[in-house]
């Protein structure tokens, strides 16, 4: 056989090509950690969207020499910026907050190996080096007082779904504590049926979940005749279930990547009702921090204002009269007080900026109650966009 066509010979190349591209990702993202230490002493914005799409456009221009698609190339090229961003992020925020630097951080979340919180906190601290102490805990208040006494360093806590809405429960919670928001993160949720052992669909006669997943693959489960539910208080429960049961009737509802550490594999991908299903978590901790200047950051806070005609919307006009984009607004009720609404609020703005600060002080005249539940780093990073000009020419 001719050497071009050894598929092992082929193979080989491909693997040295990639090693090859994975030294070039880590000596980009080294080189945009120095460029955030120049912003770092320039105080400059970490962000910079019109050499993203400078960037951009140049990309796809060499891209089409060499025979690569643009739109190949703009994915490809935003998710690598995504990183850099994030990572530029994190390296300021060390600088921010020279305090809290630690090796290992001790995390509590939702379940055990596997569940979407677990997921979701080894991704938050992957990106700031540090060694993590899981705390898998039973419920969203267990992981609170894990927090509150000192046990742990931190909490993670889901708090809103793309398709399942916000998660009350954690809402409510933060009314109570003391505790700070200190970081976000959304985590993609991918959904799928899995299974200990090699079976059918048509086979599967008790499906075990968390109440969430349920509810967010409704439509699929609907289509599933005779199929018992069972209730679980993670995903990661459901999945040590099946992992200990090895029963062909059984199946979970969970991601792939979690289900490999219970050696599952998928029966069947993607069946939430949303093709795009993300869920945004909150990391809470004792002490708040402090947001560089150079990041984006989002505040959040809750107010009550008593029954007034149109208490609230004064409270908005004072936030639209400053600038200040509010990006949720949710209201939940007060515990032992009939029909008042505690509201939630973020905004997109640093709390030791001088216009939320003029606008905390103004909404706090005009209403009973306010408590800040936090500020810190926005980790969504939406993509720059090209001009359909660059990607059609
Ligand atoms: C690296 C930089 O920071 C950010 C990341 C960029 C990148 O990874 O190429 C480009 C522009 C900035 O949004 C920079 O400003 O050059």
């Amino acid at each position: 056989m001719s050497e071009d066509l050894d598929l092992n010979k082929i193979r080989e190349k491909i693997t040295k090509l990639d090693q090859q591209l994975l030294e070039l990702f880590a000596q980009r993202r080294s080189l945009t950690l120095s460029v955030a230490k120049s912003k770092a002493h320039q105080i400059r914005p970490v962000r910079d969207q019109q050499r993203e799409q400078e960037l951009l456009i140049r990309l796809i221009n060499q891209g089409k020499v060499l025979g690569l698609d643009a739109h190949y190339v703009t994915s490809v090229y935003q998710t690598i910026i995504e990183d850099s961003v994030l990572n530029q992020q994190a390296y300021l925020q060390t600088l921010a907050n020279p305090n809290i630097q630690v090796p290992t951080v001790s995390v509590a979340f939702l379940g055990n190996k596997g569940s979407y919180s677990y997921l979701a906190s080894h991704r938050y601290f992957s990106r700031r080096a540090a060694k993590i102490n899981e705390y898998g805990c039973q419920s969203f208040k267990e992981i609170m007082q894990q927090v509150e006494s000192g046990h742990v360093d931190y909490g993670m806590l889901p708090i809103e779904n793309t398709s399942s809405g916000s998660i009350n429960e954690v809402y409510d919670a933060l009314q109570h504590t003391n505790l700070s928001i200190v970081g976000e993160i959304t985590q993609p949720i991918e959904h799928c049926l899995l299974t200990a052992v090699n079976t059918q669909l048509s086979k599967i006669k008790t499906i075990y979940a968390h109440g969430q997943p349920f509810t967010q693959c409704s439509n699929f489960l609907d289509k599933q005749k005779n199929i018992r539910i069972e209730y679980c208080d993670s995903t990661a429960d459901a999945m040590a279930q099946a992992y200990e049961l090895q029963d062909p009737t059984v199946a979970v509802i969970g991601s792939e990547e979690g289900g490999h550490l219970y050696k599952l594999h998928a029966l069947e991908k993607s069946i939430a009702n949303q093709a795009e299903n993300h869920s945004r978590f909150i990391l809470v901790a004792r002490k708040p921090i402090d947001v560089a200047e150079q990041i984006p950051a989002k505040t959040a806070l809750i107010l009550a204002t008593g029954q007034k005609a149109g208490a609230l919307v004064d409270c908005l006009i004072i936030l639209k009269a400053k600038g200040i984009n509010m990006c949720k607004l949710e209201s939940r009720p007060i515990q032992g007080r009939p029909w008042e609404e505690m509201f939630y609020i973020d905004v997109e703005a640093n709390l030791k900026s001088a216009v939320l600060q003029e606008a905390i002080n103004e909404i706090t005249s005009i209403t009973n109650f306010i408590k800040i539940l936090g500020c810190y780093p926005i980790e969504h990073i939406s993509p720059t966009s090209v001009p359909s000009s660059a990607i059609n020419a």
